[in-house]
């Protein structure tokens, strides 16, 4: 319980105030709605016997203030009060409800915030071991199921318990038989609850679980529809599906359906004890029915508003423990991210804050990787070791090796994305990690598969820049040195023609000469091919290739390539093995050598 409590409020941040707040209003707002409930018993045992006036002290004081003439009267006047006191209550209790939603989902709406720009910022390895789906469904769902069963159902379950208390002591005051009986039906629904907190929270997770897993049979199915369509296993994918909704369906059906068991046990045993209590008086005392009005009036009264607000109460207690699962996801994430900032690293997150003093790169001369080691997380054996090279701006060098050979890890080193355990990067004697964010403005990636968005080709070009800002001339000069400008004309709306989810309506080529337009817009210095060419045709190839030559010589280029005839230009390769590199030099050498 203070475990969770801790975690709410470090997931609340900056806003726990508020909830605290928020608990004030809404307990003020439960005992105005307590009051002006509890106050109706009293009220119809005073308008039954306005006696009772002469013998309640401060009634009797009032009396006199106000100068009424008559019983009756003075019953109207509390009447009205009580009537006012009500409209009050409604509109507190109206006000109350907005604010809680409002902000429950104002919180929802902070946490998407806060857990994409986490995700968004966090050291590259963390996605080594998170699947987008997670990712996904951490950002849209696992917000959503905290703002609305945490946040909103603890506040009202606060709300409600506020009522309950008061009522149960009013009433009491009333009638002592009643707190007996309220103690007897109310008291074994909290036992129902302890008994089922595990399986609330388990169902809770399973659902959360289904939900992830859904997000990734889709991602898998329709994310490579062309193989789904082409292998013909839309069968094995639905049936993926089948299993998760099923299992979710299930869970989801059983949660909400045990909620409803303490209203109906509430509810049961309240008639029961109403008949037995009629039963037993008329055979046992003979006595009418009319003398049991006060106590009816009780039981009427705990109908209305204590029986409910005590199974919204046990209700709203399960909803928070079934999203238990999703506050210890939202929880761990926020925690991850914050634990990765305050390691001891040597890299931009560090540096970015505070990148105004730091090194802000111009490359004149030269790039030293110096002695870079680098094992993954959770494996033995490293990746990288003591790999060491130099290259001279406007120089091209090639990484050639077989698969597994380190190629891809030694790139995301040079992109600042993996951090070496030992090494460092220099460039032009000052390390990389002074300043990862301005070293990587010097880099334009060009992956095996660009990443481009469902949206223009002049946007996918001028990625990220808003299109007021959009420079022409230099989308102009990109497109010409990545050789794209025929493919514009063939486009039905040139430069505005969407090219379809990631890309889908351009060729191969076409889609890594965007990649190429791309960096050259964002007037990358450093191009860092990672086998750009290896997926196409050899004569897109050679159109790509083209372009790549041209650029030679003015801007430096790392480029992996399997195809050895790519790199011919280049002017060092070299060669990869088990993480070291084992061969270097010129293209004759290396390769024919
Ligand atoms: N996320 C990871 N976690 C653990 N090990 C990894 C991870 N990614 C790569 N490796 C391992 O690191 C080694 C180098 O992999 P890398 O992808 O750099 O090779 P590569 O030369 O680029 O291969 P390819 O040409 O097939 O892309 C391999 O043994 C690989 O299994």
């Amino acid at each position: 319980m203070i475990k969770s409590f801790s975690k709410l409020l470090y997931i609340l941040g900056d806003s726990k105030l508020e909830l605290l707040y928020l608990l004030v209003a809404s307990i003020f707002a439960s005992v105005l709605e307590a009051l002006g409930i509890g106050l109706i018993g009293p009220f119809l045992s005073l308008s039954m016997n306005p006696e009772l006036i002469k013998n309640i002290a401060l009634l009797n004081w009032l009396y006199q203030r106000l100068g009424i003439q008559s019983n009756n009267q003075f019953i109207a006047a509390l009447g009205i009060a009580l009537v006012i006191l009500f409209c009050i209550k409604s509109v507190a209790y109206f006000f109350m409800k907005s604010y809680i939603y409002n902000f429950g989902y104002r919180q929802k709406a902070r946490i998407s915030k806060r857990l994409m720009n986490t995700y968004l910022t966090v050291p590259y390895e963390f996605f080594l071991k998170k699947n987008t789906s997670t990712i996904i469904r951490n950002i849209l769902i696992e917000t959503e199921k905290f703002a609305q069963q945490v946040l909103i159902s603890s506040l009202e379950a606060a709300a409600n318990f506020i009522i309950i208390a008061i009522l149960i002591i009013v009433l009491a005051k009333t009638d002592i038989i009643f707190l007996a009986i309220a103690s007897a039906i109310i008291l074994p629904t909290f036992g129902f609850f302890y008994i089922m907190r595990k399986k609330f929270a388990r169902w809770g997770q399973i659902t959360s679980e289904c939900r992830n897993e859904i997000i990734r049979i889709i991602n898998h199915s329709l994310g490579g529809i062309k193989e789904t369509r082409l292998i013909g296993c839309e069968q094995y994918f639905e049936e993926q599906m089948d299993e998760k909704l099923k299992k979710y369906t299930t869970a989801e059906s059983l949660f909400n359906s045990t909620q409803i068991i303490p209203r109906i046990a509430i509810e049961t045993i309240l008639v029961l004890f109403l008949i037995l209590l009629i039963v037993v008086y008329q055979l046992f005392f003979e006595q009418s029915v009319q003398q049991l009005v006060p106590v009816l009036s009780v039981f009427a009264i705990a109908s209305i508003r204590l029986i409910p607000a005590t199974s919204q109460f046990i209700a709203l207690v399960s909803y928070a423990q079934g999203a238990s699962y999703s506050m210890d996801a939202i929880y761990l994430d926020l925690l991850e991210a914050k634990q990765q900032e305050s390691l001891p690293l040597k890299s931009s997150r560090q540096t970015k804050s505070n990148s105004s003093i730091s090194t802000n790169f111009t490359f004149k001369n030269q790039i030293d990787l110096n002695c870079l080691t680098y094992r993954y997380p959770e494996t033995n054996t490293p990746a990288l070791l003591n790999i060491s090279l130099s290259l001279q701006k406007g120089e091209s060098i090639a990484l050639i090796g077989k698969s597994g050979a380190g190629k891809t890890t030694l790139v995301d080193l040079i992109l600042g994305l993996l951090e070496p355990q030992s090494g460092d990067i220099s460039v032009d004697g000052v390390s990389v990690y002074d300043n990862l964010r301005s070293w990587q403005d010097l880099i334009g990636y060009i992956p095996q598969t660009i990443f481009l968005m469902d949206d223009t080709l002049e946007r996918n070009i001028a990625f990220g820049v808003p299109d007021e800002l959009i420079d022409q001339k230099r989308l102009q000069g990109a497109m010409e040195a990545a050789q794209l400008t025929d493919l514009i004309d063939h486009l039905p709306n040139g430069l505005n023609t969407v090219l379809g989810e990631r890309g889908i309506r351009l060729s191969g080529g076409q889609r890594q000469r965007v990649g190429i337009a791309r960096a050259l817009y964002h007037k990358k210095e450093i191009l860092v091919l990672d086998e750009a060419t290896s997926a196409l045709d050899n004569e897109t190839e050679s159109l790509v290739t083209e372009a790549i030559q041209a650029l030679s010589g003015t801007l430096t280029m790392i480029i992996i390539a399997h195809r050895l005839t790519t790199v011919k230009h280049c002017d060092r390769i070299y060669s990869l093995e088990g993480g070291r590199i084992v061969k270097s030099g010129s293209y004759k050498e290396v390769v024919l050598g």
